[in-house]
C-alpha cells in the first residue's frame, strides 16, 4: 500500500490552496505541471513535492506517469474552468476537460500496480436550468447543462460513474458550487470586483466605476479553504461510485455579494453594466443541498461569507501594494 498523493492543476486557484492543507501531512506529494506553468507557489509551500510535467490530453504519458507515481490518491482539479469563456473555447474544452479525464480515469483501469482513489472536480454548473421549487439542488437532480463547460463537466461525471460501473475504478465525484478566497483569478466575478475596488481604493483607476455582467443571478458561495477539506475528506471518507455537492446552501444575488465588498470597502462606488459581460445564458439560481455529504463526512462550511470577502478584499490589497 502506498502513501503518495497526485495532484492535477496543482499550480491553480483550488490545487494551491489544497497543498496549503496537505503540505503538512506525511504523505508523498507529487503535482502535474504544465510545460507553462508557473511553479513558484508549489516550491514556496512545499519544497519537497515532486513535480512533474505532463500533458494531461497526451494519453501514453498520462499512463507513464501513473505507472511511475503509483499514487493511492488522485485529486483531479486540472482543466478549463471559466463558464464565460467556454462558448469560445469548446474544441479545446472537450480535450483539456474530456480527454485528460479519460486519460486519467484509462490510465488507472490499464495499470497493474494501482488502483487509487480518483476524486473527480466536477461543478454544479452541471445542473443548469434548475425549477426555482426544485431548489436547493440535491445530487438526484437531472443535468441540464447549458454552457459548453458545464456539458464537459457532465461527461467528466459521467464517465467517474461509468469507470466506477463497469470497470471498478474508485471514483469520487464532487460537484462543488461556487467557491472563491485568496488568489482567485479576476476572470470571476467577485474576485475581479474586489480587485476593482482596490483599483478604485488606490486611485489607479480612471473613476470610481465598476464594471459587471449579469447581478440578478443567485449563486450558493462557500471559502475555497473550506472547499478543499472538503476535497481531503470526500477522498478519505466517501464512498466510490458516488457524487457529492459541496455548498453553503445558501443563495445571494451576485449584485448581493457586490454591495457586500463595497461595503467593506467603504469606497462610494458607481455600478455600470457592460454587455461583453453578459453570457448567452446564464443559470438563474444555483443553490445546493449538501445534506448527503455533511451525513457522511460531518463537514460544514467555517468561513462567513463576510470573512470570505474580506479576505479575498485583503488578498488583492496586498497584490496591489503601490
Ligand atoms: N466572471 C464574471 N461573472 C459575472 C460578472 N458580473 C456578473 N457575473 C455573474 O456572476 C456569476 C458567477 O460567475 P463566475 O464568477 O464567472 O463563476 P461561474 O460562472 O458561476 O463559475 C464558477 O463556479 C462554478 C461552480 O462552482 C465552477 O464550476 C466554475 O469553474 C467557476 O469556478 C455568473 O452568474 C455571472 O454571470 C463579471 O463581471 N464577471
Amino acid at each position: 500500500m502506498t502513501n503518495t498523493t497526485l495532484i492535477t492543476g496543482v499550480t491553480g486557484f483550488v490545487g494551491s490552496h489544497l497543498l496549503d492543507r496537505l503540505a503538512d501531512s506525511d504523505r508523498d506529494l507529487y503535482g502535474v505541471v504544465r510545460e507553462s506553468s508557473s511553479l513558484e507557489y508549489c516550491r514556496d509551500h512545499r519544497a519537497d513535492i515532486d513535480l512533474r510535467t505532463c500533458n494531461l490530453v497526451d494519453g501514453p504519458a498520462v499512463f507513464e506517469l501513473l505507472e511511475d507515481v503509483a499514487p493511492d490518491h488522485i485529486y483531479h482539479l486540472a482543466g478549463q474552468s471559466s463558464v464565460k469563456s467556454s462558448w469560445d473555447s469548446t474544441y479545446s474544452l472537450i480535450n483539456n476537460n474530456i480527454v485528460a479525464t479519460l486519460n486519467i480515469l484509462e490510465g488507472v483501469r490499464q495499470a497493474e500496480s494501482i488502483d487509487p482513489r480518483v476524486l473527480l472536480a466536477c461543478s454544479s454548473e452541471q445542473y443548469g436550468l434548475v425549477d426555482a421549487d426544485a431548489l436547493p439542488v440535491t445530487e438526484s437532480m437531472a443535468l441540464n447543462p447549458v454552457s459548453p463547460y458545464a456539458v464537459s463537466k457532465s461527461a467528466v461525471d459521467m464517465f467517474g460513474f461509468q469507470y466506477y460501473k463497469s470497470h471498478g475504478v474508485k471514483t469520487i465525484r464532487t460537484r462543488a458550487f461556487n467557491h472563491t478566497g485568496p488568489r482567485r483569478p479576476d476572470k470571476y466575478a467577485l474576485s475581479d470586483f474586489a480587485k476593482q475596488i482596490v483599483e478604485i481604493e488606490n486611485e489607479m483607476s480612471d473613476s470610481n466605476h465598476i464594471h459587471v455582467g449579469n447581478l440578478s443571478a443567485v449563486r450558493d458561495y462557500t471559502d475555497v479553504r473550506d472547499v478543499v477539506k472538503a476535497y481531503e475528506l470526500a477522498m478519505c471518507e466517501c464512498s466510490s461510485g458516488e457524487a457529492y455537492n459541496i455548498c453553503s446552501m445558501t443563495g445571494y444575488t451576485i449584485r448581493e455579494l457586490l454591495d457586500r465588498l463595497i461595503e467593506l470597502s467603504g469606497e462610494d462606488i458607481t455600478v455600470v453594466q457592460e454587455d461583453e459581460r453578459i453570457r448567452p445564458v446564464d443559470v438563474p439560481e444555483l443553490v445546493g443541498d449538501c445534506a448527503k455529504f455533511e451525513a457522511k463526512t460531518g463537514w460544514g462550511p467555517e468561513y462567513t461569507i463576510k470573512e470570505t470577502l474580506g479576505d479575498l478584499l485583503q488578498y488583492w490589497r496586498r497584490e496591489m501594494d503601490v
